[in-house]
């Protein structure tokens, strides 16, 4: 069953009274439980897009539906910005619980998920930091609990590591499969990384030059697969994707 689904839609931004169009005649479909990712070139529509799905941007054409409903009326997805979101004055337990104070749940509610939460991502530790005082990694995660800790059901990621070195990346990359397989959320990630889009996504959506519209897309089953790393068929992958795109198939 599909989870999420988008069918011919268009974004366009008005500035200075000229008219960008962002994204074109854009359709995908991500079934329920399962990893999407999408990838292309810088500029070609890929935040628009993840700002649409987060009900952030209501400015569009097309169709949008997660879980049958549209992004405005939708409480069960979470967004995690490249710049991690979190509140530097507040601490690792403060950020966490900060979404579920705001939707009102009891105090006693709030410290047993904001606990669970940071107990669940190995968090639990550094709970009196503040952001500045955490690694790269350490804040990823702390904004990855800070969306869990509301129990969404679609997890959306733009370019989540991106500012991360090589190993914490691929640790972050573990770390999230690792989730998806004991929580069974629907994730939808934007990555520029080649390597990144081949382990992590079921699906991989390879988008156009602005404005961006889907060019091709795989069904990938080596995603999640720790030992596929480094094999043929996951390079083979990789250079398909690099020549898709590139533009040369
Ligand atoms: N608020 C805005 N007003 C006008 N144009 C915008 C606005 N936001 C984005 N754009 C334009 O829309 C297009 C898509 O931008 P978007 O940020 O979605 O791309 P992206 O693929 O996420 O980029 P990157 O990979 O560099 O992060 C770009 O041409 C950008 O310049």
């Amino acid at each position: 069953m599909d989870y999420l689904s988008i069918a011919s839609l268009q974004v366009s931004y008005v500035h200075d009274n000229q008219i960008t169009p962002a994204l074109r005649d854009l359709s995908l479909s991500l079934a329920i439980e399962s990893t999407g990712v999408i990838i292309g070139p810088s500029g070609c529509g890929k935040s628009t897009l993840l700002g649409v799905l987060a009900g952030l941007n209501q400015n569009y054409q097309g169709t949008v539906r997660i879980n049958g409903k549209a992004p405005g009326e939708c409480d069960e997805t979470a967004l995690i910005l490249q710049e991690y979101g979190l509140l530097p004055w507040k601490t690792t337990w403060d950020n966490v619980k900060l979404g579920l104070e705001l939707r009102g749940f009891s105090k006693q509610e709030t410290v047993l998920r904001t606990e669970k939460i940071l107990d669940k991502l190995g968090l639990l530790h550094l709970r009196k930091r503040y952001p500045v005082q955490l690694s790269g990694g350490q804040r990823q995660r702390v904004a990855i609990a800070r969306s869990l800790v509301l129990e969404p059901e679609l997890l959306l990621m733009d370019e989540p590591f991106s500012s991360l070195d090589a190993l914490t990346r691929e640790e972050l990359q573990d770390f999230l499969i690792e989730l998806w397989q004991e929580t069974k959320l629907t994730i939808l990630l934007i990555t520029h990384n080649i390597e990144e889009a081949v382990f992590l996504g079921q699906k991989i959506f390879v988008m156009s030059e602005c404005p961006g519209t889907i060019i091709k897309e795989y069904t990938n089953p080596l995603a999640g697969d720790y030992s596929a790393r480094g094999k043929m068929e996951f390079l083979e992958l990789a250079n398909s994707l690099r020549s898709s795109l590139r533009g040369w198939n």
